[in-house]
């Protein structure tokens, strides 16, 4: 039996994981804590799983990291510097943390196909659209999709999209993470949705993925949770190398 903590219990996915790990045959809920209450009930988890929010996110991990407990974090809001942060933590600390911006199997698959796929296309840019109770903009998600783009076009001598804008309103051309323009919708009824798009030579081809509702993501966490502290790599990114991919 897997202990498992849940950090941000009371939120739309802590609620979900807590529900999802009391369905698992082979998992525990040791612990469901939210703001304000102390973190010293996930003491009796084996593994820590965080959706709070970006800015208390750290926090959070480096406890779990302090106490020799294993992480599984859905919070976005991960850069270069965060990510080498929680690299230094774990050079003299047990556990092992897995770092996930979206848990969906299809999403993942989104992501790594768009990957392979942006270095044969002149254009990419992304639109995402989330429910308008969403903290953080462009998603965590789009941002990683960009920036894996934007990795594979470098490393094939993919020459940046055209664009011939001089002038227009601010914020009409989206985000810009590495050269790949993202925009970012919020609207009432949405869960949580993305197209990459990609464009030349008289074709266009639009990859979408669809989060019908919060029990998408899941399969994904509670694969995670499983697999967290057998993990070759203190830190692992992302659920890919889970699936195989
Ligand atoms: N990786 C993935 O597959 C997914 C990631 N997310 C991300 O998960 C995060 C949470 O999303 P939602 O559940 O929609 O937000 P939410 O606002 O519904 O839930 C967040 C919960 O965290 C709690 N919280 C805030 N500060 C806390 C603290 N210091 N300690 C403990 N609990 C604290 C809040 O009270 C709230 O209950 C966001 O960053 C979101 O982007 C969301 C969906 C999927
Ligand atoms: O806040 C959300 O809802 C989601 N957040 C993650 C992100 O920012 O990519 C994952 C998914 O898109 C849902």
């Amino acid at each position: 039996m897997i202990k498992v903590g849940v950090l941000g219990a009371r939120g739309r996915m802590g609620g979900e994981v807590c529900r999802a790990v009391e369905g698992a045959d082979d998992l525990e809920l040791a612990a469901a804590v939210d703001e304000g209450d102390a973190l010293d009930a996930l003491t009796a988890a084996d593994v820590v799983v965080d959706f709070t929010h970006p800015g208390v996110v750290m926090d959070n991990l480096q406890w779990c990291v302090k106490n020799g407990l294993h992480a599984v974090v859905g919070t976005t809001g991960f850069d270069a510097s965060r990510l080498d942060t929680v690299r230094s933590w774990l050079t003299d600390a047990p556990g092992n943390v897995i770092i996930a911006p979206n848990f969906g199997v299809g999403a993942v698959l989104m992501m790594h196909f768009a990957q392979k796929a942006a270095p044969f296309f002149e254009s990419v840019e992304i639109v995402e659209t989330h429910h308008p109770n969403k903290a953080d903009a462009p998603s965590g998600t789009a941002h990683r999709t960009a920036e894996l783009i934007a990795a594979a076009r470098a490393e094939a001598g993919v020459a940046p999209s055209p664009d011939a804008t001089t002038s227009g309103l601010h914020g009409a051309r989206g985000s810009d993470v590495d050269g790949v323009h993202v925009h970012a919708v919020r609207l009432a009824g949405a869960v949580a949705h993305q197209e990459v798009l990609l464009g030349g030579h008289g074709e266009i081809f639009t990859m979408r993925h669809d989060s019908m509702n919060r029990a998408s993501f899941m399969p994904g966490v509670l694969l995670a949770v499983r697999e967290v502290a057998g993990r070759p790599d203190r830190l692992t990114l992302g659920i890919e190398s889970l699936l195989g991919l």
